[in-house]
């Protein structure tokens, strides 16, 4: 076993130095550990508790339920209470919320409580302790272009010249994006992107880069990003719309499913090319797309890989709806101003109603969907499909 565990990562190590979109990228790599891979210690976790108490402002029912699974998780592991009855809605609600962190590990949640504490603290301005980047300035994205008007706060992807792919930095913006976005007062979120293409999907370049514990640590800390990623996506509170202005590719197609309308130029296309990459699906599209489009059309996609265009991805349910490319950014605009304008308390009960029937299997399914894919970046077929894109020798 440890003998195939070194050559993938001899194999890995060699991709890398040969690439020429090597990337061991030292802003990224720092960012990746203060989100996930650097573990709070016991004393911040301490102080993250007291800093609880000492809030000003009550953060509501959501995030307290939150709070005490991460506490749970991080202090006692997986949920090991019986399941109350759904007539002690307090309890219930307490238990799907630890319940629904499945086996995340104790280290994990504990970095994961004590930030969440940092972005309460900070937006209270409670404390002094702020974290770099959780209070950004609009500007300070380097590949999200962050605006807010008219109600609206929009989240564009900004890497045009490299299709909108996301880097690893670039999934921790999106993801401190979604959750300022969350708290702000506009009452709509958008999600579009820059240029030519909507994105195209993971950056293939993340494989290369290794940290020093090779090739098996990267896989698990990109399984654990991963599910926070998707996360952000399933908890956001507010109505959440896809603005698809051009082709998209991968991740970007599947977590479509966990948005709550998605508006498309006649241009865009929607393609999960995970066979063809040696992956499976991932953004709960293993449940979403057979409930949005029946399992036999999902199958085509997620399976064998079919590209669908934006008429066709309208008819099977995953595309709210289509617009010319002449008059798509007017049209959709236009639209969404006016959403903006309804009662937000509404919007958002509305959408709470809607997905809490779903979330506890939401989260399961992330967990399950990640935990594979941290199989599947080992496996010869994905490294091979990675390979050959990065050594230009294969294109989708
Ligand atoms: C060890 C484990 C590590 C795991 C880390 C993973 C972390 C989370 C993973 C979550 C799971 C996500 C899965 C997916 O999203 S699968 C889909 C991945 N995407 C692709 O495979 C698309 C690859 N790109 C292409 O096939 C083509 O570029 C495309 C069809 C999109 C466009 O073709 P076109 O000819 O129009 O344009 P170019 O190819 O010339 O593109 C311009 C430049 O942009 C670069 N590019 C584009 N897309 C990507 C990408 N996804 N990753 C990296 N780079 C990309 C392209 O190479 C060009 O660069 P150059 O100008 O330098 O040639």
């Amino acid at each position: 076993m440890a003998g195939v565990a070194g050559r993938l990562a001899r194999r890995w190590c060699r991709s890398a130095v040969r690439s020429p979109l090597q990337v061991i990228s030292f802003p990224s790599l720092q960012l990746h550990l203060s989100g996930t891979a650097m573990r709070a210690s016991q004393e911040d976790f301490e102080s993250a508790m007291n800093q609880v108490k000492l809030l000003k402002k009550d953060p509501g029912n959501e995030v307290k339920l939150r709070l005490y699974a991460l506490y749970k998780q991080a202090t006692e592991g997986p949920c090991n209470m019986p399941k109350p009855g759904v007539f002690d809605f307090i309890n219930k609600a307490k238990w799907d919320a630890w319940n629904a962190l499945g086996s995340l590990p104790k280290e994990t949640a504990r970095q994961n409580y004590v930030d969440l504490v940092s972005s309460l603290t900070s937006s209270s301005e409670s404390s002094t302790q702020v974290k770099p980047g959780a209070d950004r300035g609009q500007q300070e994205y380097e590949n999200l272009v962050v605006t807010s008007e008219d109600g609206i706060t929009k989240i564009m992807f900004n890497r045009p010249t490299r299709k909108n792919a996301i880097s690893t930095q670039m999934y921790q913006e999106i993801m401190l994006a979604l959750k300022a976005a969350s708290k702000d007062d506009s009452t709509i979120t958008v999600v579009t992107g820059n240029g030519d293409y909507y994105c195209s999907g993971n950056d293939l370049a993340n494989f290369t880069d290794i940290p020093p514990g090779g090739v098996e640590e990267k896989a698990k800390q990109s399984a654990i990003m991963l599910r926070d990623f998707v996360g952000t996506f399933i908890d956001f509170p507010k109505p959440l719309v896809a603005v698809v202005n051009g082709p998209a590719v991968g991740i970007s197609v599947t977590i479509l499913g966990l948005f709550d309308a998605v508006y498309a130029s006649d241009r865009a296309t929607f393609h999960t090319p995970f066979s063809h990459l040696g992956l499976s699906p991932e953004g709960c599209a293993s449940y979403t797309f057979p409930k949005i489009m029946g399992p036999a059309k999902a199958t085509e996609m997620l399976i064998f890989g079919k590209k669908l265009t934006a008429g066709e991805a309208c008819a099977q349910g995953l595309v709210t709806e289509v617009f010319p490319d002449s008059t798509f950014q007017k049209e959709v605009w236009t639209r969404l101003k006016a959403y903006s304008k309804l009662p937000p308390n509404s919007m958002r009960i509305s959408k709470q109603v809607i997905r809490n029937m779903e979330k506890e299997k939401l989260h399961a399914v992330n967990a399950e969907e990640s935990s594979v894919l941290q199989e599947r970046w080992l496996s010869d077929e994905c490294i091979n499909a990675t390979m050959n894109f990065l050594s230009k020798k294969a294109k989708l």
